[in-house]
């Protein structure tokens, strides 16, 4: 990877010899290994058994998670929330492990539409939920910095599974306490 990072910085025409940019292979490299470490992650050890026995059956919501991501056309960072609620069947998740969930599917190549399905199968595997939502609000670097740069457009997916899908009133809970949180 550093060799990649050396013939990109040569491509732009800079000079690899010079004070600021001689260690710049290494370190985007180092930065890069972190902005994709999702792929060398598996979910057992991200959520390390923070599973605990609960008769709670209301919804657990966990909102405005900070996600950083990298696009998977242009590698380029998209930038925003998540918001992930769940039904609780008996087990509830220990809290930091939604968002460490988030990380490791966000620091992987994505589209954010695949990365919302993702974290919703997995906290529904995970925890066997009566139902799980999650909810994305992005900004895409991709849009911003180039190609049609519009600043201010918001991409929002979401991924409803079991009761969020199929109960109406469950779905508009979870929606009315995001607008909420917003
Ligand atoms: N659905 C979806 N599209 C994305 C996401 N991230 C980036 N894209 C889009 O992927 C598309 C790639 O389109 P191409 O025409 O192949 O690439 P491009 O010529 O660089 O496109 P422009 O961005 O329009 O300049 C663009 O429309 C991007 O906006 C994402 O998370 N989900
Ligand atoms: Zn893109």
């Amino acid at each position: 990877m550093e060799k990649a990072f050396a013939e990109i910085i040569k491509s732009v025409g800079e000079d690899l010899e010079r004070d600021g940019l001689v260690d710049t292979p290494k370190r985007a490299a180092k930065a890069f290994q972190f902005l994709t470490e999702g792929y060398r992650r598996k979910v057992d050890d991200v959520v390390n058994d923070a599973l605990f026995e609960s008769d709670c059956n209301e919804m657990v919501i966990v909102s405005d998670i900070e996600l950083y991501s990298l696009c998977e056309h242009h590698l380029l960072p998209f930038i925003g929330k998540a918001h992930v609620a769940y039904i609780p069947s008996g087990k509830v998740l220990g809290l930091s492990k939604v968002a460490r969930i988030v990380d490791l599917f966000a620091r992987r190549l994505q589209i954010q539409e695949q990365l919302t399905t993702q974290i919703a199968q997995t906290v529904q595997e995970v925890t066997n939920a009566a139902g799980v939502g999650v909810i994305i609000e992005a900004k895409h670097m991709c849009m911003m910095m180039r190609g049609v740069e519009k600043q201010n457009s918001v991409m929002r997916t979401s991924a409803m599974l079991g009761e969020f899908q199929s109960n109406q009133a469950t779905r508009q809970e979870f929606l009315s306490l995001i607008a909420g949180s917003r």
